[in-house]
């Protein structure tokens, strides 16, 4: 059989180049990577970790000082310019395989190309015969936005760390480097807060349908993050302020106005919950648990919600976030909130994330005249929640039903009129987990989505174009297969 074709990459790479030529893997090929990059050498190991299994073969992690001569080299020297901070340039000989970037993250996005070039069967956990071809030439590839997100509500329904790892490990083949954790909700907290330890052991006691719920440990918590990291991940936690709190207010009387702490809640309504705005130790508490948070988190963000706080009033809502968000940038983070956040005063490089279902709106428009950048979370096309069509088991429908090629037909630049494309940092695809409750859930919900808002956040808007992304997905299908992922056979999809 003919190597999978160089122009079969999702997301659709920059350049692609064939040389007609092939290159098969040796049995005792090397995995080489830098002397000295123990970033470099970790994303040798992945790849080790990835092609052992299906091919038998040793693939010992090796370094050099210099460019070897053949079997599988990662180098972070001589990547054509343009390949900045998270690209890549991939070059496939009859002799030698190499993957140069300026980072070890640009290596990993590298690594991602390779490992879809290579059979489906390269994604078996056993042994399958080979012969491990490449197609021979040159891809130079680069992101188009920096922000390129997933997000798993884990209060609605919690996931345990191992499905949140399945999880980065899924997204992390489509170059996603962001995933945002929705922390806490009207159901659900999920993240220990010290000086709050009830959140956690009363808030976090229930989920939606009463089941018993759970949360993170600091320990688990610090283990996603790390293994989100070694995929170029980024975490971006949030604690959803005002609305959206039930579970606090059920964690503490004095939360509330009027001391009262109300009942666990197992619905799935919003908009009723409100941190009392009049009360100092409202302040006392946010900023203790915003600072526990930003404590565990490497990464630049803290999300810190703003969405539906219709039982808070606007002027005390203006207050409450005027206030807080202050103790974000105390941590030495930046701010991140849904777009009703543009009614409070600008944050230093705060995002702005939209999540409206219309062409334009007052909010984003105000955010990002305050100064905001803008990551795209249209409901009525990255909601990966939102059913595909009337007979999906699963998920909402109050933005619409979105079928792949809805997820996939838009353009982050362009769909919001009132906010320049120099403002849009990137995509984000929420799955919100009213109706999910395990990891096959998931995958039904993000597989084939996530995929093609991948490829929105990743590649040239000039070289995207449903007729050709259909196949591409399609020929995805089998690999997602061998790695046991319950994806939904969209009828849209020519699947191989
Ligand atoms: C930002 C945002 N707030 C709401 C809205 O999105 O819809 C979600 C369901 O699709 C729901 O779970 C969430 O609480």
């Amino acid at each position: 059989a003919a190597p999978v074709s160089l122009t079969s990459v999702v997301p659709v790479p920059v350049t692609v180049q064939p040389a007609g030529t092939t290159y098969t893997l040796p049995a005792s090929a090397a995995i080489q990577t830098p002397t000295g990059s123990t970033a470099a050498a970790a994303v040798g190991a992945y790849l080790a970790d990835l092609l052992r299994p299906s091919t038998g073969y040793a693939l010992p992690v090796t370094t050099v000082s210099g460019t070897p001569t053949s079997g599988i080299a990662l180098l972070l020297t001589g990547a054509d310019p343009s390949v900045g901070g998270e690209g890549y340039q991939l070059d496939v000989t009859t002799t030698l395989v190499t993957v140069r970037a300026q980072t070890a993250a640009g290596l990993f996005h590298g690594v991602q190309t390779l490992r879809q070039l290579l059979p489906a069967a390269v994604e078996a956990r056993t042994v399958q015969p080979g012969p491990w071809e490449l197609a021979g030439g040159r891809i130079i590839d680069y992101p188009r936005y920096a922000y390129r997100g997933a997000m798993l509500d884990v209060s609605r329904h919690f996931f345990g760390v191992d499905t949140v790892k399945r999880y980065l490990d899924e997204i992390s083949q489509y170059k996603i480097n962001t995933l945002h954790l929705h922390l806490s909700d009207d159901q659900g907290w999920r993240i220990v807060v010290d000086a709050w330890p009830r959140l956690a052991t009363v808030g976090g006691s229930t989920q939606v349908g009463g089941g018993a719920g759970g949360y993170y440990t600091k320990a688990q918590y610090t283990d996603i993050v790390n293994y989100a990291a070694a995929r170029h991940i980024t975490i971006v936690p949030e604690i959803d302020m005002p609305g959206h709190v039930n579970a606090a207010l059920a964690s503490y009387a004095e939360l509330n106005c009027n001391n009262t702490a109300p009942p666990l809640y197992t619905g799935t309504s919003v908009g009723f919950s409100s941190l009392c705005v009049g009360k100092e130790v409202t302040y006392t508490f946010v900023q203790q648990v915003l600072a526990e948070l930003a404590a565990l988190t490497p990464g630049p963000y803290l999300h810190i919600g703003g969405d539906e706080a219709n039982s808070t009033p606007a002027a005390d809502y203006r207050t409450f976030m005027n206030r807080i968000q202050p103790y974000v940038t105390a941590t030495g983070k930046t701010v991140m909130g849904w777009h009703q956040l543009g009614q409070a005063d600008h944050s230093p490089g705060r995002i702005a994330q939209y999540w409206g279902t219309t062409t334009s709106d007052a909010n984003i428009s105000a955010a990002v005249t305050k100064g905001a950048k803008v990551v795209m979370s249209p409901a009525n096309k990255a909601y990966l929640d939102m059913k595909y069509n009337n007979q999906t088991p699963l998920g909402l429908s109050w933005a619409g039903l979105i079928e792949v090629q809805t997820a996939y037909n838009w353009d982050p630049a362009t769909l919001l009129s009132g906010v320049p494309s120099s403002a849009i940092l990137g995509v984000e695809a929420p799955m919100w987990s009213e109706t999910l409750t395990t990891l096959a859930n998931i995958e039904y919900m993000a597989f084939p989505r996530l995929p093609a808002l991948a490829e929105l956040a990743w590649s040239p808007q000039s070289a995207r174009n449903w007729d050709t992304f259909k196949v591409r997905l399609g020929a995805q299908g089998p690999r997602w297969t061998l790695q046991n992922i319950n994806f939904y056979r969209s009828t849209q999809v020519p699947w191989a």
